[in-house]
């Protein structure tokens, strides 16, 4: 049986980690767009064009999580995220995940609204930008990176400002999304709020 779960936010709210961990609760499959869009902005920065390099992504270019995880290509990506004909390559892949058979957990920025707008479940996770920059710069410190809290920030608020505000597919929760604001709540805690979101909604 098809069930898609779309999980959208900004970045380092926590959409990730809920996506995962609600995946695995309930054995679902896991795509989290934002790595179509990163291998793409990682491709920009190698000299490719970002159309066609949306139009060839292949699997193998997901393969290193860890470098498409740098703010770099996290910079990259919603710069090439903007251009409708990238959005439109990816697309296909998306909507074929979610309809998978055995129900399917997709995080990203559109998934709620434009990818899977029939979706069964939709989860509009946020945080505000200091919480998120704290947490993204923990995390890039502990992979060994070299930044600055500050710098983090500034990414963070340029990439909102971008992914708001722009025509196609602007990041925003969808009319009947769950909000679920991670500030205060450690990972354990925003997990059950997700998980009984989808559970009201499985009108369980
Ligand atoms: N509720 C939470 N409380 C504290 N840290 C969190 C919480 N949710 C996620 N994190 C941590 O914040 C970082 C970003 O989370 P992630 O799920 O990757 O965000 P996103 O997918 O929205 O970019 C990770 O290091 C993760 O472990
Ligand atoms: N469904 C999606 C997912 C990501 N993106 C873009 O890709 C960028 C990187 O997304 P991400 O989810 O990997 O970023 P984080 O939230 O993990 O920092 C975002 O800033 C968006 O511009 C998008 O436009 N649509």
């Amino acid at each position: 049986m098809a069930f898609t779960i779309a999980i959208d936010g900004p970045a380092a709210s926590g959409k990730g980690t809920i996506a995962k961990r609600v995946a695995a609760h309930y054995g679902f499959g896991h795509l989290d767009t934002g790595l179509l869009y990163r291998a793409v902005g990682r491709r920009m920065l190698d000299g490719a064009e970002p159309i066609a390099a949306a139009r060839a992504l292949e699997a193998a270019d997901l393969g290193d999580a860890a470098a498409l995880r740098s703010a770099e290509a996290g910079q990259a990506a919603s710069k090439v995220a903007a251009i409708p004909e990238v959005r439109a390559a990816l697309l296909d892949f998306q909507r074929a995940f979610a309809r998978r058979s055995g129900g399917a957990v997709l995080d990203g920025r559109d998934i709620g609204t434009v990818i899977c707008p029939d979706a069964e479940a939709k989860i509009f996770v946020t945080a505000s930008a200091e919480v998120r920059a704290e947490r993204r710069f923990r995390e890039l410190v502990a992979g060994g990176a070299e930044t600055r809290f500050e710098d983090v920030l500034q990414d963070i608020r340029d990439r909102d400002e971008r992914d708001m505000g722009r025509a196609d597919a602007p990041l925003r929760p969808a009319d009947d999304a769950t909000e679920i604001d991670t500030s205060r709540l450690d990972i354990e805690t925003a997990v059950a709020a997700a998980i009984a979101a989808v559970e009201a909604a499985r009108g369980g």
